[in-house]
C-alpha cells in the first residue's frame, strides 16, 4: 500500500486523485470537522481557486497568517467585510481563504493532524483544485540551534528515527513513506534572505507523539530517566542529522506524499534542547519568532503569483524579493514553477 517515487497520485489535469474508491459512491460527503459537506456547500465554488494550504497547531497562528498573506499578495476584501473563520462552527478548527491561500489550524500531535489533512485533501478533491501546495508552518525544539531560527525540514523522521508513518489499521501495521517535496525544500532555502536578522536552516525533523518524555524532557509530570540519559540520547540524533523536535511532520510528510501533493515544513525554534526543557522566552518574542516561518512560506507564494503574472512584481507589503540576482537564481533552480 505504499507509494513508489515516480508514481503520481493525481489525475493529468493535475486535480488531486483520491485513493479510496467508495467516496465517489457516496452521496455527499460530510466534512464533518471542518464544517463543510459536498452536499451543502458549492466546494467548486467556493475553494476551486485555491492553490496554497497553509497550516499550523494555534488558530491564532493561522488567524495572523491569513492577515499577512492578505498584505502580502494585496488581496482586497470586499468593503465594508472581514476575514471569516469558514469552520468556526466546527468548534475544532480554523480555516480563513485569502484568494489562493487556504490558512488553517490543525491543533497539536499526530492524530489530530491527521484527522484535518484526511479532510483538506478530501476538500481539494471536490473543489477539483489543481496541483495544491501544501506547507506546515510551526514551532519545534532546536537541537544546537538558538531560539528563533527557521528550520526547512529536509526529512521527517519518527521518535524511533523511521521515515515512515506507522498507521495501525484492521489490526495491522501500515507504513506510509514520509517524504517531502525535495524541489519546494531547495526553492525554500533560496528564498532565506541573508539579511533576515535571524538563521535559517535545514535538516532532519523528529516528529514525536508527545511534548515532554517523547521528546526526552526532564520537566513532565514523569521522568524516569537521568539528565545525562536525555543529554546522550540528544547528542545522538543530532548526530543522526536531526536539527529540531516537534510532533506532525510524519503524518504531514506521509498523507500529502501518499495523496501525491507537494509539501514543505517551516518551523521556528522556540528553544534549544541542548541547553534546557522549558519555554522561557517572553510572549512577545515568541509571537515575533512565530512570523519568521511565515515570511519564508510568504515569499514563495509571493513569488509564485508574481512568476504566473498573478501579482505585480512590484508586489505588496514588504516582502518583495529584493535583489534580482538572488531572484534570478530562484527563478533558473525553481524551473519557472511548473
Ligand atoms: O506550534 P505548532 O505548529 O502547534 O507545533 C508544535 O507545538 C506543539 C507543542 O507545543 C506541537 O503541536 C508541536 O508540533
Ligand atoms: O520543544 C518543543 C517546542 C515546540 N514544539 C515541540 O514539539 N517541542
Amino acid at each position: 500500500m505504499s507509494v513508489s517515487d515516480e508514481e503520481r497520485d493525481e489525475y493529468p489535469d493535475g486535480s488531486v486523485k483520491l485513493r479510496n474508491p467508495h467516496i465517489e459512491l457516496m452521496d455527499q460527503d460530510i466534512l464533518y470537522h471542518l464544517a463543510l459537506g459536498s452536499g451543502s456547500h458549492d466546494l467548486v465554488e467556493m475553494f476551486g481557486d485555491v492553490k496554497f494550504i497553509c497550516m499550523g497547531g494555534t488558530p491564532k497562528r493561522m488567524e495572523t497568517f491569513a492577515n499577512f498573506i492578505m498584505e502580502e499578495i494585496g488581496h482586497k476584501l470586499p468593503t465594508g467585510t472581514t476575514l471569516l473563520d469558514i469552520s468556526q462552527y466546527s468548534y475544532r478548527y480554523c480555516m480563513y481563504k485569502v484568494g489562493p491561500v487556504l490558512s488553517i489550524s490543525h491543533g497539536m500531535g499526530v492524530p489530530s493532524v491527521s484527522i484535518l489533512l484526511h479532510e483538506i485533501i478530501k476538500l481539494m478533491y471536490h473543489a477539483k483544485v489543481k496541483d495544491p501546495i501544501f506547507f506546515r508552518i510551526g514551532t519545534c525544539g532546536g537541537i544546537g540551534l538558538e531560539g528563533g531560527t527557521v528550520v526547512i525540514s529536509e526529512e521527517a523522521v519518527d521518535a524511533m528515527m523511521n521515515n515512515y508513518y506507522e498507521v495501525p489499521m484492521l489490526g495491522k501495521i501500515v507504513k506510509r513513506p514520509a517524504k517531502l517535496d525535495k524541489k519546494l525544500v531547495r526553492e525554500l532555502k533560496l528564498l532565506a534572505d541573508p539579511e533576515d536578522p535571524y538563521i535559517t536552516t535545514s535538516g532532519k525533523t523528529m516528529c514525536t507523539s508527545d511534548f515532554y518524555e517523547g521528546q526526552g524532557r526532564l520537566d513532565g509530570a514523569f521522568c524516569e530517566y537521568t539528565e545525562s540519559d536525555k543529554m546522550e540520547y540528544l547528542n545522538q540524533i543530532r548526530c543522526q542529522g536531526v536539527v529540531n523536535i516537534e510532533m506532525e511532520a510524519i503524518p504531514f510528510a506521509a498523507l500529502t506524499h501518499h495523496a501525491g501533493i507537494k509539501s514543505a515544513i517551516v518551523c521556528v525554534t522556540l528553544l534549544d534542547r541542548l541547553k534546557g526543557d522549558q519555554v522561557m522566552a517572553p510572549k512577545e518574542v515568541l509571537n515575533e519568532w512565530q512570523i519568521r516561518p511565515q515570511k519564508l512560506v510568504a515569499r514563495y507564494i509571493k513569488r509564485y503569483l508574481q512568476m504566473k503574472g498573478r501579482i505585480s512584481f512590484e508586489g505588496h507589503g514588504s516582502m518583495a524579493v529584493k535583489s534580482p540576482r538572488r531572484f534570478k537564481l530562484v527563478q533558473q533552480e525553481s524551473e519557472t514553477f511548473e
